[in-house]
């Protein structure tokens, strides 16, 4: 089933019973405090495992004339009923050992019994109770779709429980807090509706009935109670009452309960007359009273409360972001057939529409004449002349629902060939399959219509790279910044370590040593994101973590917004910045080889990851510089590990000294050696300019070619090749 029915069911299901919802967790989170109110009463006996059934019964015969009936309730307080020897009548709790009255009964308050009432029915009795048994059903098969939805968005069960990236407050927390509170909600709502079929009598109610031959009962040989054989041998946490007989005729009797059975015992042989064994029903319905109220456990009740509390949170959290989704709704102009532009979205969460309607606004305002839809309601459109595309990946690179059958619709629908495209994609680095989906829309595309722009890719919902790829349209369009930009949260504390100074570099290049409080938060090929003038602008660079630190290898530019914040820092000071989790780069778990293709400030993740590289997997550093003084900042690292064997080989390629090379010419060498890499699993990591990029990358794909290998797309597709270029 898709996403988007699973999504559907879950909201439906939320929006026809939340107001019964609400009140069951309010009245639930108070309810929670009854048993934990009752739990800490002064009634536990330190003996209560210990002592024996006879014993207690002994002390409390020596204690009171009378003794009418013994409970042992949930929180294994001893409740007794008697007759003391001043002829009043006691019912309270009573030490298991010696007997001493500890204190009365506690009555149910009447603001919990009015809570009670509220919470189980609604007060309307029998109506009530059905609809709230029925909601209970609901939340359960609310937990259920929930739980598809996390296993779909996490990529199976295996991930299940593996970390979740915060992009925004509700969603995280509504992923996070539903897969802590899913066995406690999903506990509560089984034994809630247990607990409502056994109040309409649609489970077997079980009732012992003894048959007992009393023609064959004797009144001998007497025994004293502390004697009988039964009463020795069961721990008074095994009961759960015994009544005592009413008179002293033989065809009285005492009836106890334990945990399991009820047991008809001679008052004064102790003879077992009658023995019944409780059948599972019974268990059930203990056990899902207990379950469900948090009877007996300060630990459970609390677990119940904070369950409830979260319930409370997902009603927020769920209408907030359903609201979300729907608030950025996309509205026309004009009609379909009279527009020369066609935008079409893909967004999961809403956080594409805005851009996508500011690109709408921007081109109407411009005197185009513009239609704005989403992917999945492509349709021919009779006068277009150029397709937009901004769409989200979602899931492990998939399409967001509203574009999940738009490749099925380019297929079957009629447009003019002539028709041109551009395709925005919009994703986070900290997943693997960074804008997966408009990658392969672009691809999709070209069968059919003419390429303009090559795809776009925007990291995190950055205003800048939107007006960025804004300028490459070369269309009289200007994105307000403030409209679009998102106050970012800057998490991260740091402070300078060390830096070293331009002049000792021929490139106008440093490096920054920085560092954080939380070392396990990050790791080499993470992106440190800084924000210079504390606006929207933001700047990244890729990190290497040395010795626990951030490092980060910088170009320094005179006007460099990024560069001259971080230049001018003294050591010392501290500034707040973000780690940007960048899974797409990391050095890989599990690669018999791994090669590293870099050109200048690229190398700085390469320098964190061979220092990583604890398990000596085979690494090999394809670096290019402009002259031999240029390694000179990163010389004593590299040699150090290359004799400590985390690095296996480095070679270097000069473009302004000697034999002007670049790295593409030393891979194009090593063309075997990077063919039976890629054939046997290895991996290759590149980082650093574009340019360089697109170079390596064409001398990969001819490599592929050459030895007749899969093609590149494959290597790429398998997380054989990662790119990490600015
Ligand atoms: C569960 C989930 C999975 C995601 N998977 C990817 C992914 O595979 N590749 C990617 O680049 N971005 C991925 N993202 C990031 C989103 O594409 C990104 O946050 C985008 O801005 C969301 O836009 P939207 O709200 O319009 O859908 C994922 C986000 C979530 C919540």
């Amino acid at each position: 089933m898709t996403i988007s029915i699973w999504r559907y069911s879950h909201l439906a299901l939320a929006l026809s019973s939340f107001v019964f919802i609400l009140l069951a967790s309010i009245t639930g989170i108070v309810l929670a405090f009854e048993p934990i109110s009752e739990q800490i009463q002064p009634y536990h006996s330190e003996e209560f495992n210990e002592v024996t059934l006879a014993e207690t019964l002994q002390v409390l015969q020596d204690t009171y004339p009378e003794v009418i009936t013994l409970e042992v309730d949930a929180n294994q307080f001893v409740l007794a009923s008697v007759m003391t020897n001043e002829g009043k009548s006691l019912n309270g709790y009573i030490n298991p050992k010696t007997g001493l009255y500890l204190g009365d009964k506690i009555e149910s308050s009447k603001f919990f019994q009015w809570t009670t009432n509220l919470h189980r029915s609604l007060f309307l009795k029998g109506i009530g109770r059905f609809f709230v048994g029925l909601c209970s059903l609901l939340l359960c098969l609310i937990a259920v779709s929930g739980t598809v939805l996390i296993l779909k968005r996490q990529g199976g069960f295996k991930k299940f429980f593996s970390t979740i990236v915060n992009e925004n407050f509700k969603q995280y927390w509504h992923v996070v807090l539903g897969r802590l509170s899913l066995i406690p909600i999903i506990i509560i709502t089984v034994t809630g509706v247990y607990l409502s079929l056994l109040r309409f009598n649609m489970l077997p109610e079980f009732k012992a009935t003894h048959h007992i031959n009393f023609e064959t009962v004797l009144a001998t040989p007497k025994q004293d109670i502390q004697d009988f054989k039964l009463f020795k041998n069961t721990k008074l946490s095994e009961v759960k009452s015994i009544e005592f007989p009413f008179s002293n005729d033989v065809e009285d009797y005492f009836t106890l309960k334990l945990k399991d059975r009820e047991v008809i015992v001679n008052q004064f042989t102790g003879t077992i007359l009658s023995e019944i064994k409780y059948p599972l029903v019974k268990f059930f319905s203990n056990l899902s009273l207990n379950l469900h109220t948090g009877k007996g456990s300060i630990l459970w009740s609390v677990i119940l409360a904070i369950a409830c509390v979260n319930i409370l949170f997902f009603i927020y959290s769920g209408f907030a972001m359903t609201l979300k989704r729907r608030q950025s709704k996309l509205k026309n102009k004009y009609k379909k057939d009279s527009c020369q532009y066609v935008i079409l979205v893909g967004s999961e969460n809403g956080s594409t529409l805005p851009f996508a309607n500011t690109l709408y606004e921007q081109l109407l305002k411009a005197g185009k004449r513009v239609y704005i839809t989403e992917l999945n309601n492509y349709t021919t459109f009779n006068k277009v002349e150029h397709l937009f595309v901004l769409t989200s990946t979602y899931g492990e690179g998939e399409a967001p629902t509203n574009a999940n059958r738009f490749l099925e619709l380019l297929k079957t629908t009629e447009q003019n060939p002539k028709v041109s495209f551009s395709v925005v994609g919009f994703g986070s680095f900290a997943y693997p399959n960074f804008c997966q989906f408009a990658f392969d829309v672009d691809q999709a595309m070209q069968h059919h219509f003419q390429q303009k722009l090559p795809v776009f890719t925007i990291n995190d919902k950055s205003v800048e790279a939107f007006q960025e790829w804004i300028k490459t349209t070369q269309l009289p369009l200007d994105i307000p910044k403030d409209k679009l930009a998102l106050k970012p949260k800057l998490t991260n504390t740091l402070s300078v370590v060390s830096k070293t100074q331009l002049s000792d570099h021929p490139d106008q290049t440093f490096t920054i040593t920085l560092k954080t409080k939380n070392a396990k938060r990050f790791t080499s090929g993470d992106l440190l994101a800084i924000y210079p003038k504390n606006d929207y602008r933001e700047r990244l660079y890729s990190i290497g973590k040395v010795n626990g630190h951030i490092q980060l290898s910088v170009k320094h530019y005179e006007n460099g917004l990024g560069s001259n914040f971080l230049y001018n820092f003294q050591l010392g000071q501290t500034f707040k910045a973000r780690i940007i989790n960048n899974a797409a780069f990391h050095f890989p778990k599990k690669a018999p080889r791994v090669i590293m293709i870099a050109n200048g400030t690229g190398i700085a993740p390469f320098l964190g990851m061979i220092q990583q590289n604890k398990k000596h997997v085979e690494t090999h550093l394809y670096y290019g510089l402009r002259q031999k003084a240029s390694l000179e900042l990163y010389q004593d690292i590299l040699k150090e590990n290359l004799q400590t064997k985390h690095l296996s080989n480095m070679q270097l390629a000069f473009s302004q000294e000697g034999k002007k090379t670049y790295v593409q010419h030393l891979i194009k060498h090593d063309a075997k050696f990077i063919a039976e890499t890629l054939k046997n699993k290895g991996v290759i990591l590149i980082c650093g300019s574009l340019l360089m990029q697109k170079e390596v990358l064409q001398t990969l794909n001819d490599i592929c070619k050459q030895e007749g290998q899969q093609s590149l797309s494959t290597f790429k597709n398998q997380g054989q090749i990662q790119t990490d270029c600015y």
